[in-house]
């Protein structure tokens, strides 16, 4: 937590380890940023815009954890419907399990407050975007949330890959006008969000140190530890989570080992709770196709070109563990 002290004080991370690489990012950042070292505000409301697996997981901690009024925004009433049932049963099972009280259960759910009205987040301190992993998408959200949400609200998306530079500047058409560009900030929470403790604080050349700090100071308020990585495509998470899953799909694809032997020799082997597959599974397979393109187009390197197995289960409509078939049956 010593680099985070060091990220409150400064806006970035410096460490005597970075490479030169690392060391020049940071040095471009620094001089792009667009306003000095300033202090987290206060959120006592915020929207979360999708109530998928990530969305509802960061509504529900939010709303628990950091005991914070939570707007939160779906166009699908099914989605919404389907993340409030979720949430009843999460909860449920916490009480069960003599983890929270009764009352803290129905105190956290009082907080959550569903919509299909992007418009209700006119008086939120703080939104984290969580609707699927498609570029064009999230710059078209952050273009309505700089004109609904208030002027002093931070804008924070949970992407998995896509850079945080770019979503910013849909927040505008004149790119010298850093005045919502400079609330755009990444929290890119763990799936399960309920569960991981680690989120990727991430800043794009426009992001204030307010911003950053808003996010990070947050982020330890939903009980979660905060790491501050550059924009760079992937970040740190899934720069080095992805291939290692693309490649045991590559595996699969080539022959190398069955499903059940690529994951148990992964999840015995390296003491992780579970194999390369199955966590593509409850990843997604289109979001991790999602992130590979981003990998592979941003940095073009072969070593990131997604399988082509990986494409064909997408193309099937095999996404894993939410649509009932992935690599698994579910
Ligand atoms: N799944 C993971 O393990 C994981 C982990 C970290 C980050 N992420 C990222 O989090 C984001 C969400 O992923 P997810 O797995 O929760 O996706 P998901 O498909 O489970 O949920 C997305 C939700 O967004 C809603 N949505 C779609 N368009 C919308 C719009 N215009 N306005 C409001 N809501 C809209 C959908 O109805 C759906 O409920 C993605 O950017 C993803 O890359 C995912």
């Amino acid at each position: 937590m010593a680099s985070i002290a060091r990220i409150a004080t400064n806006g970035f991370m410096s460490s005597p380890k970075s490479s030169s690489a690392a060391q020049r990012l940071r040095s471009i950042q620094r001089q792009f940023s667009t306003s000095p070292a300033m202090a987290a505000i206060e959120i006592k409301k915020l929207g979360v815009v999708g109530a998928g697996q990530m969305g509802l997981g960061i509504a529900l901690v939010a709303a628990q954890k950091a005991e914070v009024q939570v707007t939160l925004v779906d166009s699908s009433q099914k989605s919404l419907d389907k993340g409030m049932a979720f949430a009843d049963k999460l909860l449920s099972k916490d009480v069960s399990k003599q983890r929270i009280t009764q009352e803290i259960a129905d105190a956290t759910k009082k907080r959550l407050t569903p919509t299909t009205q992007i418009s209700d987040l006119s008086d939120v301190d703080m939104v984290i975007e969580a609707v699927p992993e498609i570029p064009s998408l999230k710059q078209q959200i952050f273009a309505q949330l700089a004109e609904i949400c208030p002027k002093h609200a931070i804008l924070a998306t949970n992407t998995s890959s896509i850079s945080i530079t770019k979503i910013a500047a849909a927040t505008t058409k004149d790119p010298t006008d850093t005045s919502a560009s400079s609330r755009v900030v990444s929290t890119h929470f763990m799936n399960p969000v309920p569960v991981q403790k680690g989120v990727e604080i991430i800043s794009g050349l426009q992001t204030s140190s307010e911003a950053l700090n808003t996010a990070v100071e947050f982020c330890k308020k939903m009980g979660k530890i905060p790491s501050v990585s550059a924009d760079s495509p992937g970040f740190l998470a899934n720069r080095i989570l992805m291939p290692y899953i693309n490649e045991a799909i590559i595996c699969l694809e080539t022959g190398v080992g069955t499903k059940e032997d690529i994951d148990s020799i992964m999840k015995n082997g390296t003491n992780v709770p579970m194999g390369p597959l199955t966590l593509a599974d409850f990843i997604g397979l289109d979001t991790c196709l999602s992130i590979l393109e981003v990998l592979h187009s941003g940095l073009g390197d072969s070593k990131y070109r997604p399988s082509v197995l990986l494409r064909q289960y997408v193309d099937a409509g095999w996404l894993g563990k939410k649509s009932g078939k992935g690599f698994y049956d579910y």
